[in-house]
């Protein structure tokens, strides 16, 4: 095995036999000499220390391709998560905070009480600080002290109870912030715009000499984190778009020639869509940002909404908010306008395609529509987690202070074909995870709706040339979306 010469800080390259690479996260011990170890506490937990091989083997890694042909190259790996024999803290040295940043999303208030406990109960560890209000949080409000008792009903509501923020994000009077009160071991929770901000923290930390783990957990509704399997909330997020698909097909078939438009959360990824309308089996047309759509002439929406009223008398259009954006926005200013994180700000794509079919149908005068439209955007994001994104959330808090306490920094985390891993935070914000319109999923999801794909043999074609790899295994991301499936 041998390591890669270049003097990236955030990520270790290790090179191994058959093509086997593995992209390892940065240490303490990387930057700081002679930092002394303790035996991991957990050893003598009477929980845990029960457990067969309970602790992480040293050299245990996670694939990130799991699909491979017998004489294929192993591929990419990262370090497997969970507890080490050896720890780089003692539990009365910790002193922890966790942040909470950018949208919500059902979970993270799990996430925060796993931390809190997990540290306490397994480490020892009681110095554990809220950040208000996340980034600007660290240098313009005060703290929130954080114990078991405070967050033991938290996972029951929605929302952050450290509340949340975008923007602010100012590097160095961040990092005075983390130096000024001691902390050593800083828990961050947010999207690709909040590890990008991790990232630069952990850089800082690291160019001062500092013994901080830096700790990064993905969050996001949209689904569009690479590398993970799935971002947690999301589960919650399309059980509970079934609730609004559900109301607008109930008002869609009483009525003669009914629709009911909803509109689901997605900025540039329509997995919340595409989900949402799999798993309901009454959505008619899913409208996604990935996969480019026109309104009239044939082929056009107009055309498969009139034909498929004449089949069956109703149907139910879902559209993710980063839909047709390209349709409308061209002759507006907000196209330009952004919110406080440099996130592009989007037109209400629901209202506008529902006006857009209610003119067209009144122009035609060929038939009288009765069109609903819901949008419940916020509300399948404002709510606490199920029980399956719960367990995933404890799960990912365990992950990464299992990490910070044996000394790993500079991190992300989150499973990867099922296997809990640190990844580096370059992987996590180089791209977005989006929906592959050439793949088995959109397909099964066009099979499912029977409405047109949009896209004449040209694109088809086009399409699968940019999407198309070398390879057909080996060079795929693996996906949570079922395109490896
Ligand atoms: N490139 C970046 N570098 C540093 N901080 C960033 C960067 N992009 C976003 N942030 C910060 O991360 C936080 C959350 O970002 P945002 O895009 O709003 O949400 P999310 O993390 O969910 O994508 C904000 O406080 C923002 O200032
Ligand atoms: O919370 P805001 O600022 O209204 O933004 C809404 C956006 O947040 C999201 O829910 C998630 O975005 P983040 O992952 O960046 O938090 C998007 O789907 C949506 O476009
Ligand atoms: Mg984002």
């Amino acid at each position: 095995m041998g390591l890669s010469s270049d003097d990236d800080t955030q990520m270790k390259v290790v090179n191994g036999d058959a093509g086997y690479v593995l992209e390892d996260v940065p240490h303490l011990s990387d930057y700081i000499e002679d930092l002394p170890t303790y035996p991991n506490p957990l050893r003598s937990n009477p929980a845990y220390a029960v457990v067969k091989q309970y602790f992480v083997d040293m050299d245990d890694t996670v694939a990130q391709k799991v699909v491979v042909h017998k004489d294929g190259p192993r591929g990419t790996h990262f370090r497997r998560a969970g507890p080490r024999q050896k720890v780089y803290f003692e539990s009365d040295e910790v002193h922890a905070c966790i942040v909470t940043c950018g949208g919500l999303c059902p979970g993270l208030n799990t996430v925060i009480r796993e931390i809190v406990c997990g540290l306490y109960h397994m480490y020892g560890v009681t110095k554990i600080l809220g950040i208000d209000g996340g980034y600007r949080g660290f240098y313009s409000k005060n703290t929130i002290t954080l114990n078991p008792k405070i967050v033991n009903d938290i996972h029951k509501r929605g929302g952050t109870i450290l509340g949340t923020s975008r923007g602010g994000h100012d590097t160095s009077k961040i990092v005075d912030s983390i130096q000024d009160r001691g902390i050593n071991q800083v828990y961050i929770i947010g999207g690709d715009g909040t590890q990008k901000g991790a990232a630069v923290i952990y850089e800082e930390i690291r160019r001062r000499g500092l013994k901080v783990a830096v700790a990064g957990i993905p969050k996001t509704i949209d689904n569009d984190i690479p590398v993970i399997d799935k971002s947690f909330g999301f589960d919650t997020a399309v059980e509970e778009a079934q609730r609004a698909i559900n109301a607008a097909h109930v008002e869609a078939e009483s009525v003669e020639n009914g629709i009911g438009v909803v509109k689901l959360m997605g900025r540039f990824s329509g997995f919340i869509a595409m989900h949402a309308t799999l798993a309901s089996r009454d959505v008619d047309c899913c409208l996604i940002p990935e996969s480019p759509f026109y309104l009239e002439g044939k082929g056009g929406l107009y055309e498969y909404i009139e034909k498929r009223l004449k089949e069956n008398g109703h149907m139910v259009i879902v559209i993710a908010e980063g839909a047709g954006q390209d349709l409308f926005t061209k002759s507006l200013q907000s196209m330009s306008q952004q919110d406080a994180s440099g996130n592009k700000l989007l037109q209400d794509v629901g209202l506008w395609i529902s006006h857009g079919i209610k003119d067209h149908f009144v122009k035609q005068q060929k038939m009288a529509i009765n069109l609903k439209y819901i949008d419940p955007t916020y509300m399948i994001r404002a709510i606490p987690s199920n029980a399956s994104d719960n367990v995933y959330c404890t799960l990912l808090a365990h992950s990464t202070l299992h990490g910070a306490m044996a000394g790993f920094t500079g991190f992300t985390v989150g499973p990867v074909n099922g296997r809990h891993a640190y990844i580096p935070f370059k992987r996590v914000t180089e791209k977005q995870n989006n929906v592959v319109i050439t793949d088995r999923m959109w397909a099964r999801l066009l099979s499912s709706t029977n409405q047109p794909s949009f896209l004449s043999s040209k694109d088809v074609a086009k399409a699968k040339e940019e999407e198309e790899p070398p390879t057909q295994l080996l060079d795929r991301e693996n996906c949570n979306d079922g395109k490896t499936v």
